[in-house]
């Protein structure tokens, strides 16, 4: 149990999503903890607020929660994402754990995807829009451009630690990510269609993370931190938990060193509102049923996520 206070009285702009392997933000002092209801149920774990050294506060959610009881279909995405936005987050960084389906993405090295390809089963809820409000949300670009060149910054970070940072600058292309249902891993023949896709890393993540994100008007990027070579590689083992563990502590610590050294450059970014700040009014005109045929409980639903869209009388 930890003795800090269960509320924080100013708008937090910006989240991080913690995976597997990285539970809290250890460089920073946290100053509160809360415990944040929403209409799609709890977070997966408290949210715990955290000071920079010039006083900027960060939200840290951790996605599986804190013990890693949610496994990636059970994430309770929507709760997690309305919860964040609730405080004002306006920009998520969303760590992941990836496996790599290209030779020169090493383990221990970190991707910033531009695209994802969606292979998930269809079992998690993945939209807010439902129950007679029917909404579409523009995916085409599921990361944040700006948020990604910022957090580009501070790759020597992570070069002198002996890891890479893949950009899209870097490699002169999208850097795509499979998003996989999961539990178990993929088999070797799929691993081989991912490469056939053009995919660049895999994980059982981004959706509908990502997606829903967007959906409530919050720039969002996640850097993918490489930790095997899924199943493709002939004549290697396919991955194991036991070959993604062995990378997580190094990439741990070096995600705490990123993250430390992106807020150098993030902060004033989010403050002066040059990132965090493009998806603003995005969804008002995404809803095709008509706001008078929708039922009151769903426009109360939506009235937490996007205050004020959808009048309740
Ligand atoms: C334990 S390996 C598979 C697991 O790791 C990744 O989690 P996260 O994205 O939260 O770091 C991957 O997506 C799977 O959930
Ligand atoms: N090979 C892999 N497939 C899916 N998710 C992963 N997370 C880490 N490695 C992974």
């Amino acid at each position: 149990m930890s003795n800090l206070p269960t509320t924080f009285d100013k708008p937090v702009l910006l989240g991080v999503i913690g995976g597997t392997g990285l539970y809290q933000l250890d460089s920073l002092t946290p100053v509160a903890r809360l415990t944040v209801s929403t209409p799609w149920g709890h977070p997966s774990s408290p949210i715990t607020i955290s000071l920079t050294k010039s006083g900027f506060p960060i939200a840290f959610l951790a996605r599986h929660g804190v013990h890693h009881q949610f496994n990636p279909s059970e994430v309770p995405s929507r709760a997690n994402i309305a919860a964040l936005k609730s405080i004002g987050v306006k920009a998520i960084i969303a760590f992941s754990a990836v496996g790599s389906l290209q030779e020169h993405i090493h383990p221990r090295d970190f991707v910033l995807p531009t695209q994802i390809i969606d292979r998930t089963k269809g079992i998690r809820p993945s939209t807010f829009f439902e129950n007679g409000m029917v909404g579409h949300v523009g995916f085409g670009d599921p990361f944040d451009a700006k948020l990604a060149a910022v957090i580009a910054k501070a790759a020597p970070v992570l070069e002198k630690n002996g890891s890479q940072l893949h950009t899209k600058a870097s490699t002169g292309g999208d850097l795509t990510l499979i998003c996989m249902e999961g539990p178990a891993f993929s088999t070797r023949a799929e691993s081989n269609m991912y490469r056939s896709f053009g995919g660049s890393v895999i994980n059982m993540s981004a959706i509908p993370e990502a997606k829903l994100a967007k959906e409530a008007e919050i720039c969002y990027q996640m850097i993918c931190m490489s930790t095997d070579y899924d199943a493709w590689r002939e004549g290697e083992e396919a991955v194991t938990v036991e070959t993604v563990v062995s990378h997580l502590k190094a990439n741990s610590a070096n995600a705490h060193a990123f993250t430390e050294a992106i807020l150098e450059h993030l902060e004033g970014e989010i403050v002066a509102g040059t990132v965090g700040r493009d998806l603003e009014g995005s969804m008002r005109f995404a809803v095709s049923t008509a706001p008078n045929a929708v039922a009151r409980e769903m426009l109360q639903k939506m009235h937490f996520l996007l205050p004020g869209y959808w009048p309740l009388d």
